[in-house]
C-alpha cells in the first residue's frame, strides 16, 4: 500500500492552509473602500482587510464535490465600521455551507431573500449552518484576528451582485470598545 502525504494542510490555530490545491486572495483596504460608510480621505487603502485560503481539490464541474476554506479577518476599523467581507449568495442556491469560528470575535449577517437579516455571534467553536438562499457576511467585531473555517460544495458558486443589488440593512460599528449595530 502507498502511503502519501496530504494534499494540503489546516493549521487550525496557529496559521492558514498551505499546501498543493490551495487558492489564496487577499482583500485591501482599496477593494473595499467604496462598501464603508464613512471612509475618510486619509484611509491606507493597502491595508489588508482579510485572505482567504481555498483548498479546491475536487473537479469543479462535479455536483457532490466539496471545497474547504479559511477567512482570516484582521481587527480593522474604517470610519468606526468594523472589517467586514464583501458578503455574497450562492450562484447555486441549493447549494449550503457550513462556517465554523477558529479565533477572535465577529458577528455573521445573513439575509433572505425578503430582506429579512439577523446576526449569529461567532467565536473559537461556533459551527454556523447557512441555507444557500441566504446572504452571508463575517464581521470582525474584536480586537484581534477572526478566523473563519467554512465547508461548501464546489458547484456553489458566488453571487456577488445580488448583494450589491440587496445591500445588508446593518451595520457594525465600534465606538469606545463598544459594538453598535446600526
Ligand atoms: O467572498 P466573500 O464574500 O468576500 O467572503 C470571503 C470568503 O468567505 C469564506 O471563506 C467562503 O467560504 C469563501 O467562499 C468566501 O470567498
Amino acid at each position: 500500500m502507498k502511503i502519501m502525504e496530504p494534499n494540503a494542510v489546516h493549521d487550525f490555530y496557529g496559521g492558514v492552509i498551505t499546501g498543493t490545491a490551495v487558492k489564496t486572495g487577499v482583500k485591501r483596504l482599496r477593494d473595499m473602500i467604496g462598501a464603508y460608510k464613512e471612509a475618510g480621505e486619509a484611509e491606507d487603502l493597502d491595508r489588508v482587510m482579510y485572505e482567504v485560503y481555498s483548498f479546491e481539490n475536487g473537479d469543479p464541474a462535479q455536483a457532490g464535490n466539496l471545497n474547504w476554506g479559511l477567512t482570516v479577518m484582521y481587527p480593522e476599523l474604517v470610519g468606526g465600521e468594523c472589517n467586514f467581507t464583501r458578503g455574497h449568495v450562492h450562484a447555486d442556491q441549493s447549494c449550503a455551507e457550513i462556517y465554523f469560528g477558529l479565533d477572535g470575535q465577529g458577528l455573521l449577517l445573513f439575509m433572505d431573500q425578503d430582506g429579512g437579516t439577523w446576526a449569529e455571534k461567532v467565536r473559537r467553536g461556533s459551527l454556523h449552518y447557512i441555507d444557500g438562499r441566504w446572504a452571508h457576511r463575517l464581521v470582525n467585531t474584536g480586537d484581534g484576528v477572526l478566523k473563519v473555517g467554512a465547508c461548501w460544495p464546489v458547484t456553489a458558486g458566488h453571487d456577488y451582485q445580488w448583494v450589491e443589488d440587496h445591500p445588508f440593512p446593518v451595520r457594525v460599528f465600534k465606538k469606545n470598545g463598544e459594538i453598535i449595530c446600526i
